[in-house]
């Protein structure tokens, strides 16, 4: 299980997490939420190690080992995986480049190549191709398998559904509730509220670094007043 205590993280001199508290259940979905610039991807960031930001104060606890000021290469080999923000991938590495980074084209165990290209089938197209001639579309499935071939048992997902087709929403859904099938937690912050409603078993909203709100999905779905009013959907 993954805790988060009371945690304040932030660039320089500005604290932008004011004491955020959260946890991800095993087998759990969390829809983390909230409009632009209130700290979410400041918060998955000081769980997954990156810096900046730099984490002040409060617990981050995985399976009760503390993370805090381990390297994100430590906290992969803990199995949590991210799928950041704005996919970072490499231009001129292929998609299979990508995906045997960090596990070789012929492992044979958990999550191989064979696996995410049946997932993706539109990867397996596109298994040659390079990082800067993918689509938007295509950007999304290859930072989702490449968190995968770590054989996560968390994966941070930040705002995986940017950019993309609705219809392209709704196969990460499918793939996302898949996942939870297969035991792996997910904590996924998200701009897109229906999104994060259809797959999340929690939803915690963040506004200026704290969390001001949080329940399971069907109470938030009885209170979509709240839910409109605190992230600004009219
Ligand atoms: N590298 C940085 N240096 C300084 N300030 C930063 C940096 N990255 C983010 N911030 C500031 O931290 C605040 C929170 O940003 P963050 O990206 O965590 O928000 P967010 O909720 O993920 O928003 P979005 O949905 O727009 O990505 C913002 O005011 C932002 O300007």
């Amino acid at each position: 299980m993954l805790e988060v205590k009371d945690l304040h993280s932030g660039y320089g001199d500005a604290i932008v997490v004011r004491g955020a508290s959260l946890e991800v259940r095993p087998g759990e979905i969390v829809a983390l939420l909230g409009r632009n610039g209130m700290g979410k991807t400041t918060f998955i960031r000081s769980i997954m190690g990156l810096t900046p930001p730099q984490v002040r104060s409060g617990t981050i606890t995985w399976r009760s080992d503390s993370l805090i000021g381990l390297r994100p290469h430590d906290i992969a080999n803990r199995k949590i995986a991210i799928v950041p923000q704005g996919r970072r991938l490499f231009p001129s590495l292929t998609v299979t480049e990508h995906l045997t980074m960090l596990k070789s084209a012929r492992a044979k165990d958990g999550w191989t190549l064979d696996r995410i290209f049946g997932i993706f089938p539109r990867l397996a197209e596109r298994r040659y191709h390079r990082g800067g001639q993918l689509s938007g579309g295509e950007r999304g499935m290859l930072a989702v398998g490449r968190a995968l071939m770590i054989d996560p048992e968390l994966i941070l997902m930040d705002e995986p559904s940017e950019g993309l087709a609705p219809v392209m929403v709704q196969h990460l859904e499918s793939i996302i509730l898949d996942l939870r099938k297969e035991g792996l937690s997910v904590l996924l912050v998200e701009q897109n509220l229906y999104s994060a409603l259809a797959v999340a078993d929690r939803v915690y909203i963040m506004e200026t670094g704290q969390i001001v709100h949080h329940g399971t999905s069907q109470e938030m779905n009885e209170q979509t007043d709240v839910l409109f009013q605190r992230l600004g959907v009219h």
